[in-house]
């Protein structure tokens, strides 16, 4: 699937996600790069998690989706869109990326 932003069903969606990181559209950080995780606020799809980054000490807010079914697959791709097009908006929290919980959650 080309890397328009289509997400149809649950591997096409999974193809535009791994295709964006292979890429290099999307930034992937492997789960384990974060600790001291806290959950911060829960939402339709998930929960959000407070999370501090290994590598520099900063901190992240990681959203966690519970499913990984066709309709939160399309979801995680249609708020990664909507991140990426809001980029200069300074009252929008900025995107960094992906993960995949061990469980294989984005
Ligand atoms: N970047 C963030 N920093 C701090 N807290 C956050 C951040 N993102 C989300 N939250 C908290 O987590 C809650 C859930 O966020 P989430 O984006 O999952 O759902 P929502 O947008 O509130 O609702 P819905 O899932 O119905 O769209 C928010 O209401 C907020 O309290």
């Amino acid at each position: 699937m080309s890397n328009d932003g289509k997400c149809q069903d649950t591997n096409n969606c999974i193809n535009w996600l791994e295709n964006s990181i292979v890429n290099e559209y999307l930034n992937y950080y492997e789960y384990s790069e974060f600790e001291n995780l806290e959950t911060i606020g829960k939402g339709s799809f998930g929960s959000v998690v407070r999370a501090k980054w290994k590598n520099a000490g900063n901190f992240f807010a990681l959203k966690t989706f519970h499913k990984n079914d066709e309709i939160t697959l399309k979801e995680v791709v249609n708020e990664i869109k909507l991140q990426k097009e809001m980029i200069f908006n300074e009252n929008v929290i900025r995107f960094y990326g992906i993960t995949k919980a061990g469980s294989g959650k984005f």
